[in-house]
């Protein structure tokens, strides 16, 4: 196993924009990165091309000293040792648990012992031991999934690639499955690569995160400090339930900003002056004491506390949490404890 390393990967489909635009990125060997964006945003492209089902325009793909991809040439998908999962599972229907996550064996060759001791481990190592003679449609979603991770682990790839695995899935399901995710991970040693347009998804598996944005790769780094210091509006947007306030930037030399470097920004930002776009979290904007005066706008109970929207005088909106009920119309005071300059 090695380092894949993406070099100035661009791909154009010739629609006019190309779908991936001068992405470089080293994915470290057994590391787990999440492709993080919006629809559209070339995730499934990047995917495609290391998975070597889509040809890269230009830039090239290597893993370790090895060349996958470039202008040279191409190695084909079979011959890269990658395993793909797709949210489909992409399981055969007349066959059983064990022959689907035997068939990349078949194809390969193996037999007798050995095809049935590998079988049976990957079952294993996604606790499906006692299903192997069920077909899938006898299975629930969760374990069809998991029937479709254990096909993958089957042949020791080096890379395994996860396009949207879970969009298919309900929300409590999607939750046990990360942790199945996470242990696959952990057991296997692969180097993984996920693609997803759910953060906290992303947040919540990688080891790290790659957030892309139109066919360009905005920031890389671990969930924790794309957390706390996420690069420019767009990734400040996308990371968290934060709300992005335009402020006066005047003497601004900081990046995590306090209550009165916001204040003062907020009550006597003229138009005309420079700007900067600070991200303000809900669990940083506190209710009561004497802060600016609020109007509550929207309420949405979420069980473990209340999530609210709040216009402030001038007609900005905040989040903000709350464990006691609030009513829609009802004035507050709200303290800005934090926020951090994009
Ligand atoms: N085969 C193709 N031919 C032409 N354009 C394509 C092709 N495949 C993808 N695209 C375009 O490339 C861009 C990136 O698509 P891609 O599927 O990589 O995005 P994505 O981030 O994975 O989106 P989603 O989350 O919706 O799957 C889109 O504008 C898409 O329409």
């Amino acid at each position: 196993m090695a380092k894949l390393i993406l070099h100035k990967l661009c791909k154009d489909y010739g629609t006019g924009r190309p779908a991936v635009n001068d992405v470089s990125l080293d994915i470290r060997e057994g590391g787990f990165l999440a492709l993080l964006g919006p629809s559209g945003c070339g995730k499934t492209t990047v995917l495609r091309m290391i998975a070597g089902f889509e040809t890269p325009s230009d830039g090239s793909i290597l893993l370790g000293e090895r060349v996958l991809a470039d202008a040279s040439g191409v190695v084909p998908p079979e011959k890269r040792n990658m395993a793909m999962v797709f949210q489909s599972y992409a399981l055969w229907p007349h066959m059983t648990v064990a022959a689907n996550v035997g068939y990349p064996l078949k194809v390969r060759g193996i037999s007798g012992e050995r095809y049935r001791a590998k079988v049976t481990d990957a079952l294993k190592t996604v606790r499906l031991e006692a299903y192997a003679e069920r077909r899938p449609a006898d299975l629930s979603g969760g374990q069809r999934q998991r029937v479709a991770l254990a096909r993958c682990l089957v042949t020791a790839p080096d890379v395994v690639l996860l396009d949207e695995p879970l969009a298919n899935l309900d929300r409590h399901l999607r939750q046990e499955m990360e942790e199945t995710f996470r242990e696959f991970h952990a057991r296997s040693g692969a180097t993984m690569i996920y693609v997803t347009h759910d953060q906290a998804e992303a947040m919540a598996l990688a080891t790290d995160v790659a957030v892309m944005s139109e066919g360009r790769l905005l920031q890389v780094a671990s969930p924790a400090e794309i957390y706390a210091r996420p690069e420019g509006r767009l990734v400040g947007g996308l990371i968290g339930q934060g709300v992005v306030l335009t402020l006066a930037e005047r003497g601004a030399d900081r990046r995590d900003l306090e209550w009165n470097d916001i204040l003062a920004r907020l009550i006597s930002g003229q138009s005309g002056e420079p700007s900067m776009d600070v991200l303000v979290r809900p669990q940083d904007v506190v209710l009561g004491g004497d802060g600016l005066p609020a109007e509550v706008v929207g309420v949405l109970f979420e069980g473990e506390r209340y999530a609210l929207r709040l216009k402030l005088g001038d007609g900005r909106l905040l989040r903000a949490y709350s464990r006691t009920a609030c009513i829609e119309g009802e004035r507050v005071a709200v303290t800005i404890t934090a926020g951090w300059r994009l």
